[in-house]
């Protein structure tokens, strides 16, 4: 049985920042919500450590991101190593090295891989990522695809940037047989009223009632409750799903998540930096498992939806 919150939230998703490094700069991310981490990473064996911890408490489906994952040069041990203890592991990349990586990491026992995708024009891509590799992710892409079922491409929407390119990321996707997720842009409450914000935050409710009008299908995710609609195209019936958690109650009394930063701390939202519980450290002085396991439960205690 997992562990269930006061909000009656049960934990079963556990988010592992591996490195806050990246190889892009995109000048929107919020490299998970991560603040001054301390310079310190986390070794293969203590990934591993926490992630048995994580699995003993029925946390079982582990996502691994960044900064960038794939910089660690580690990447295809770290795999191996968690693999046995997840029923569900998975990793967001840029994807700008699948090409080389996709079939060692595949081999190591990654089950699936979202790739943060947002424009298909090259110079759009440089100017969100700040690096001239659209080549190389669609490459990237297409072996990833042959590898990993399913592939999920990332697209955060940003006004006068790549809302426009929206319908045709939709066939890019059918026709690579890869599903698409929609991002509205978010931020925590603070960062709202900011220029920035209010320059490029697009809102996604209208393309979500055209996709509603166009699926032959639509589901309902029990992550998040987000919402999949099943569109039509030219190459066959695309996934497309929707990422909307701003100001969204339901998106939060639905989130099944814990994060670790990449210094080893447990985060209990995206959002929050201000409860976190190093775990890193007690584990390296030597704590015993029931110790760590109580720094869990600690976290399950203090967690709570952001948006309420
Ligand atoms: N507010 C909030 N946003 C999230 C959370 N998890 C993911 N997101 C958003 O969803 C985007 C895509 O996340 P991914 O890392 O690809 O993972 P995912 O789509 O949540 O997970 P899967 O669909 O299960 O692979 C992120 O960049 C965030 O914008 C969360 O727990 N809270
Ligand atoms: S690829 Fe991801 S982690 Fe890297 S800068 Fe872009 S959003 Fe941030
Ligand atoms: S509580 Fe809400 S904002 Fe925080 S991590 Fe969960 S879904 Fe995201």
């Amino acid at each position: 049985m997992p562990l269930v919150d006061r909000f009656g939230r049960p934990l079963t998703n556990l988010r592992i920042s591996l490195t806050e490094e990246c190889n892009y700069n995109c000048f929107f991310c919020h490299r998970e919500g991560q603040i001054n981490a301390k310079k310190r990473e986390m070794t293969p064996e203590e990934i591993e450590h926490i992630v048995r911890i994580a699995s003993s408490l029925g946390i079982k489906k582990v996502k691994l991101t960044g900064g960038e994952p794939t910089v660690r040069r580690d990447i295809v041990e770290i795999v191996e190593r968690i693999k046995p203890y997840t029923t569900d592991l998975s990793m967001t990349t840029n994807g700008s090295v699948m090409n080389r990586l996709a079939e060692p990491l595949k081999e190591a026992g990654l089950n699936r891989v979202n790739i943060s995708f947002h424009s298909l024009n090259r110079k759009r891509y440089k100017q969100i990522t700040g690096v001239d590799l659209l080549d190389r992710a669609i490459k990237g892409i297409e072996k990833a695809s042959k590898f990993f079922h399913p592939v999920k491409l990332n697209m955060t929407i940003m006004r006068g940037l790549n809302e426009d390119e929206i319908w045709d990321m939709i066939e890019f996707a059918a026709k690579n047989k890869v599903v698409l997720q929609l991002i509205e842009l978010e931020a925590p409450r603070e960062l709202e009223g900011t220029e920035f914000f209010k320059t490029f935050f697009y809102p996604l409710k209208p393309v979500e009632e055209e996709l509603e009008k166009r699926a032959v299908q639509i589901k309902e995710r029990k992550l998040h409750r987000r919402r999949k609609y099943f569109i039509p195209t030219k190459y066959g019936i695309v996934e497309v799903e929707v990422v909307r958690s701003m100001h969204n109650t339901v998106f939060c009394a639905n989130c099944t998540r814990l994060r670790i930063t990449a210094d080893g701390h447990i985060k209990t939202c995206i959002y929050r930096n201000d409860n976190l519980i190093d775990l890193l450290e007690p584990l390296r002085k030597g704590a015993s498992d029931d110790e760590l396991i109580e720094l869990f439960k600690k976290s399950v205690i203090i967690r709570e939806p952001y948006w309420k």
